[in-house]
């Protein structure tokens, strides 16, 4: 049954009214131009990889009475309301939402979830701020629901929405609340509450939208068709002993929450069987100690033993199993107990249980078919209990100070009787007398391992990457087109270690992290450079770019020009889906170095700003052209030196006149302005000569935007879709 009208609203009863509501069937567009593409796992799940062994999901089991227990919440929360509080119900407002029809072009999980919030979001937020802040008359929103958008916009045709969610919203500067006007003074007491809930993580609950089609339907009924003893999480198939530690205390569920979870099923889920559960989430180094015999050191396996054909994502249809993993991960990084799985017309309601890393799942249902309680009223308890959850367990993390765990994992002091350990000790001394630094030692490798070590992130297993070009800095007896072959294992001398430690920034060609780097030198001895950056690309465009912002960095060196970044190397994920380029950390970008954040206008010395125009005469000099020259690709570092980074749209052999012009784009960005990269650039004797690789055609799971530079971003997104460089005029033209 579908109750597609908006409820009739009387008088009385006009609550109840709202809350009953259940929205209309949604059909796929009988446009064939607006497809809705079946959902394939995004290429971002590289990173689902890394979690830390603490929050991995290890087993999924069935909550039947989930969905009634949310309702309840709802109904708890009117039930204590008095009619004076009330007040007038805002029903012509919030019925519009309601009766808010979806657009013919439904279809891809982007559109399923803007329809959401509209038709849902809008009215859920009003209801859920009204029962939590009862003394309110205005039924503003207090709590927020939305879609944010990401720098990467070929996610939209993934048809997977993973980055909606509800949440309170804070500044951005020191992350106080921002409450609907008027909502602070009446919470009195409790303000101190939402508070922390803001200081704690804005983020509530995690939404997951897939596209409209059956291929959604099937995966959101097989989300709970595995073993209930493990759930395969999927973890990088590098034998190795890492070396990262780290102390980690486990993020706690509130000791109340708004559902309930049976103690049978608590303790079900509580029961450990080690060998099974375990089996899964262990990285082959425990179950394959094949490669180390007595008296040897522990040699490390590589993931793959041949190169994957191509090192670019490959967009393979999503399993129940990687959504599982995809929401989980999710709502870890959100630090939300509640995930929402939504296909247009059925849904499911999980939790995730910290204590025991399970996920409760609800039965799917029908959002047009709730009857007693509507579907209104279901998300409504989903918001409040969203919220009532993390309030409390913001306030119980600020209550106990959780216990700092010691990682078990010890590093050894070398025993002094241990005639190897001297002879090393020995030869490391010979060696200092001659100390090669550890990044040219790591140049001469090349096996990369490596480990992620940030927020939510500890790599079980580290992911292996092979070298694809060679250090630009360091010189190799290398010939410049050597492919390395993959060994079956590596000893410690033969590889490197790199731990990420922070994203540093996302953008149209990969995501760049800061970065530390580990080796063991042929004497024994651990060595470690830090402030280095490594940006990764995961599609084929990106991955195209990259190539072509290392060929640029490879004449820049040929040229000797400094003030750009010095390039260790370019790697390739064994177990494909990335490429990766390794460099030396540049500093902080002349934009996010401005005194006033509230101001765009950047603020640099006269030494910093004829540096960066010598930068750029002798980057002109080696006959390229950067094409992005943006206050986000002006870097300083701590010693003040500055560096032009980002040449992945660079060109080769521009015109005198393309370089004059962008050297008076150079002029107007140091001086504290920003150059309209809408504006077409002028054409030039010579311009035909400019030559770069052209990004490939989009697959059907990318959206094109040759040469559209990242937009700004704030939190929530800003909408940039004007945005456009100047090189748009010509990204039409024929190249080389
Ligand atoms: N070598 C570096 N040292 C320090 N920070 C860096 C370095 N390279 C990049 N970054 C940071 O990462 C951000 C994104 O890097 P970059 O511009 O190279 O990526 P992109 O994917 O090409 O982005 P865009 O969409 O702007 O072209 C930069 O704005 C800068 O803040």
């Amino acid at each position: 049954m579908t109750c597609s009208e908006a409820p009739e609203i009387s008088t009385m009863g006009e609550l109840g009214t709202l809350l009953s509501w259940s929205p209309a069937q949604v059909h796929a567009s009988t446009n064939p131009a607006i497809r809705a593409p079946p959902p394939i796992l995004p290429p971002h799940h590289f990173y689902n990889k890394h979690l830390r062994r603490e929050l991995i999901l290890k087993r999924v089991l069935s909550l039947p009475f989930l969905v009634e227990n949310l309702s309840q919440t709802a109904t708890k929360l009117v039930d204590s309301i008095t009619a004076d509080e009330l007040g007038e119900v805002p029903t012509t407002e919030l019925s519009t939402h309601l009766q808010t029809r979806p657009r013919r072009e439904i279809a891809g999980a982007d559109t399923i979830a803007d329809y959401y919030s509209i038709s849902i979001g809008e009215v859920c937020t009003a209801i859920a701020s009204k029962l939590l802040i009862p003394q309110s008359r205005d039924w503003g929103s207090s709590v927020c629901w939305a879609r944010f958008t990401t720098a990467d916009r070929t996610l939209a045709a993934t048809g997977v929405e993973e980055h909606a969610c509800l949440y309170v919203l804070t500044d951005k500067e020191d992350r106080n609340i921002t409450l609907f006007p008027g909502h602070a003074e009446l919470l009195g007491d409790r303000l101190s509450d939402w508070q922390r809930l803001a200081a704690f993580g804005p983020k509530l609950g995690t939404w997951i939208h897939l596209s409209l089609c059956p291929e959604s339907e099937r995966l959101l009924a097989d989300l709970d068709h595995f073993p209930e003893t493990s759930f395969p999480y999927k973890l990088c198939r590098t034998v190795h002993s890492s070396q990262t530690e780290s102390t980690f205390t486990r993020p706690r569920d509130a000791a109340s929450v708004p559902w309930s979870i049976p103690d049978k099923l608590l303790a079900s889920a509580s029961f450990i069987d080690s060998e099974q559960s375990n089996k899964n989430l262990r990285p082959r180094n425990q179950s394959r100690r094949s490669e180390t015999t007595h008296n040897e050191k522990p040699r490390s396996v590589p993931s793959a033993r041949r190169r994957p054909h191509t090192t670019a994502h490959l967009p393979s249809p999503l399993t129940a199993e990687g959504l599982v993993q995809l929401a989980w991960a999710r709502a870890t990084e959100n630090n939300s107990s509640l995930i929402v799985f939504n296909c247009g017309n059925y849904e499911r309601i999980c939790v995730r249980h910290r204590e025991t890393q399970t996920l409760f799942i609800s039965p799917v249902f029908d959002v047009t078919a709730c009857k007693d309680p509507g579907y209104i009223q279901l998300q409504v308890g989903t918001y409040t209990a969203m919220t009532l959850d993390a309030i409390a367990r913001a306030k119980e993390a600020k209550r106990t100070p959780a216990p700092i765990r010691r990682s078990p994992r010890k590093r050894r002091n070398p025993d002094p009787t241990d005639s190897r350990a001297k002879k090393r000790q020995k030869m490391s001394i010979k060696t200092r007398e001659k100390p090669l630094p550890p990044i040219a030692i790591a140049s001469q490798r090349d096996m990369m391992f490596l480990t992620l070590q940030y927020g939510i992130h500890c790599s079980p297993a580290p992911a292996s990457f092979i070298r694809a070009a060679q250090c630009l800095v360091h010189a190799t007896k290398r010939k410049p087109n050597y492919k390395p072959p993959i060994k079956r294992s590596y000893k410690p001398e033969e590889y490197f270690e790199l731990l990420l430690t922070s994203q540093i920034g996302d953008g149209a060609t990969g995501v760049v992290h800061s970065a530390n780097l580990r080796v063991v030198t042929k004497a024994g001895s651990a060595l470690t450079h830090d402030n280095l950056v490594l940006k990764i690309a995961f599609q084929e465009r990106q991955q195209v770019r990259m190539r072509h912002e290392y060929a640029i960095y490879q004449r820049l060196a040929e040229h000797g020009v400094t003030g750009v970044p010095q390039v260790y190397g370019l790697f390739e994920d064994l177990e494909g889906g990335a490429i990766a380029l390794l460099m030396n950390n540049c500093g902080k970008t002349i934009w996010d170095l401005r005194p006033d954040k509230k101001r765009a206008r950047t603020v640099i010395t006269s030494v910093q700003r004829a540096r960066f125009i010598e930068i750029l005469t002798s980057v002109h000099r080696a006959g390229v052209r950067h094409c992005d020259i943006r206050a986000e690709n002006l870097l300083i570092d701590t010693d003040g030196e500055a560096f032009i980074v980002d040449f992945d749209r660079g060109r080769f052999e521009p015109s005198e006149g393309k370089k004059k012009w962008e050297m008076e784009i150079m002029d107007v960005v140091t001086e504290g302005g920003h150059h309209d990269f809408s504006m077409p650039s002028p054409k030039f004797p010579d311009d035909d000569k400019e030559w770069w690789p052209r990004s490939p055609v989009p697959t059907p799971t990318e959206e094109s935007d040759e040469d559209t530079p990242k937009p700004r971003r704030f939190w929530p997104a800003t909408d940039t879709s004007n945005e456009d460089t100047d090189e748009t005029d010509e990204s039409n033209e024929s190249a080389t």
